[in-house]
């Protein structure tokens, strides 16, 4: 029996790393994937190991399980269906189990990715063999939020073929799970991003759980439906960073100046509520889609500015911020910043010929542009093999 789940990135509209503090952040996802394959070997197969197959960059890791199970002994049987954190111990014998892998020096990034992996895997399924294999659409590391679609799409595919939840194994195509499921992946995602983020607020595995768009602050999310077309640009400025280091950034600032980052993520929470109320209000309304456009480029250019008060921005950032200036546009870093990438709105008047040349600018600099479909599903699984 082989299961494959998929879970889309996000971009985050506004309030990023405040929402870390409390306040409101608004979110999307977008139709860019991460897929996670689970399968059991046959009696014939099984060689005793785990294996976590990474397709797109040609990587494979292999732990015998027999290692596993002297690494982090005492795993429960049966297990617990209820999610739980990773000690900060279990962190540091999974941190050992990663070491031993071959881990390519350019790719230390993937260690939390594979810490997660193991946290995960080990705690919904123990000491039994297996083979996942991850694809992604999503550049890593890049403010997209692959780090949550990894999350989420694993949980679901170790959850989907678990004794903790039931599900239609006859069903052809994708299917989504329903509102208990959703629950419970969400929480064991959350627990997967926490030991990459550190501190994660749960928008990113929330959004990607749920799919559409979300209003999040304080761990609770309410759903919001759009009433205007929003078209946002894409830029990856392709400068690595790492979202853990930046959110401990902002906490460290937070710790120095507590009154005027307070302000900040106060401004910050306003923002996000109206923006939230400008998406959702009918159309037409008193206000006409070029007057909702100009707020939410207003709104987006605040928030810009007080993320560069958090200390998040890059001068990559920023040059994209100056380039899209010139066309009269708005942007704002999304995600945790410090490189990673950019969402620049594009207002529905706007002529095919000034996108083509504002991406061509951009390109020039060795950014890459996107243009991704917004508030898709969220969270699929599938058995049949053929989706
Ligand atoms: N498809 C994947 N395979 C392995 N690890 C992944 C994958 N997607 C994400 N990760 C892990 O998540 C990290 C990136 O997360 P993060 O810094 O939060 O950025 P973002 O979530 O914006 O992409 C990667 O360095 C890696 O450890
Ligand atoms: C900075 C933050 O608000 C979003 C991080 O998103 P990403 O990992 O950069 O895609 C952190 C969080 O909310 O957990
Ligand atoms: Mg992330």
């Amino acid at each position: 029996m082989e299961v494959r789940a998929r879970a889309p990135g996000k971009i985050i509209l506004s309030g990023e790393h405040a929402v870390v503090h409390g306040s409101t952040a608004v979110a999307a996802s977008i139709d860019l994937y991460t897929y996670v394959s689970l399968r059991f070997p046959t009696e014939s197969e099984n060689d005793g190991t785990l294996k976590l197959q990474l397709k797109d960059m040609a990587l494979e890791f292999s732990w015998p399980i027999g290692r596993i199970k002297l690494a982090l002994p005492g795993l429960g049987s049966p297990l617990c269906s209820t999610p739980t954190s990773c000690s900060p111990e279990s962190i540091k014998s999974i941190a050992t189990l990663v070491e031993e892998q071959n881990v390519p020096e350019a790719k230390t990034g993937l260690a939390s990715g594979m810490s997660a992996f193991l946290w995960l895997y080990t705690s919904i399924h123990g000491y039994k063999p297996a083979t996942v294999v991850v694809t992604s659409e999503l550049p890593l590391g890049s403010g997209l939020g692959s780090s949550a679609a990894l999350c989420v799409s694993l949980s679901a595919a170790l959850l989907a073929l678990s004794d903790f939840v039931s599900l239609d194994l006859s069903h052809q195509g994708w299917l989504m799970f329903g509102e208990s499921e959703l629950e419970l992946v969400n929480k064991w995602a959350f627990e997967g991003e926490k030991i990459i983020h550190g501190r994660p607020s749960g928008i990113d595995n929330t959004v990607s759980t749920y799919g559409n768009m979300i209003k999040f602050k304080s761990g609770s999310l309410t759903r919001i439906k759009s009433n205007m077309p929003l078209k946002m640009l894409i830029t990856n400025t392709k400068v690595g960073r790492n979202t853990k280091a930046l959110v401990a950034g902002v906490s460290e600032r937070t710790v120095r100046h507590p009154d005027a980052m307070g302000a900040v993520f106060n401004a910050v929470d306003s923002i996000s509520k109206e923006l939230s109320t400008i998406i959702q209000s009918p159309a037409p309304n008193d206000l006409s889609i070029t007057e909702k456009e100009e707020k939410i480029e207003e709104l987006m250019e605040m928030n810009q500015g007080l993320l560069q008060c958090m200390g998040v921005s890059h001068a990559s950032i920023e040059t994209v911020l100056r380039t899209t200036l010139k066309y009269k546009l708005t942007s704002k870093l999304t995600g945790a910043g410090g490189g990673g990438c950019v969402l620049t709105l594009l207002p529905t008047l706007l002529s095919r010929t000034v996108i083509d040349k504002v991406i061509a600018e951009l390109e020039s600099y060795g950014f890459h542009c996107l243009t991704a479909g917004i508030g898709g599903n969220g969270l699929e699984i599938c058995f049949d093999g053929s989706s």
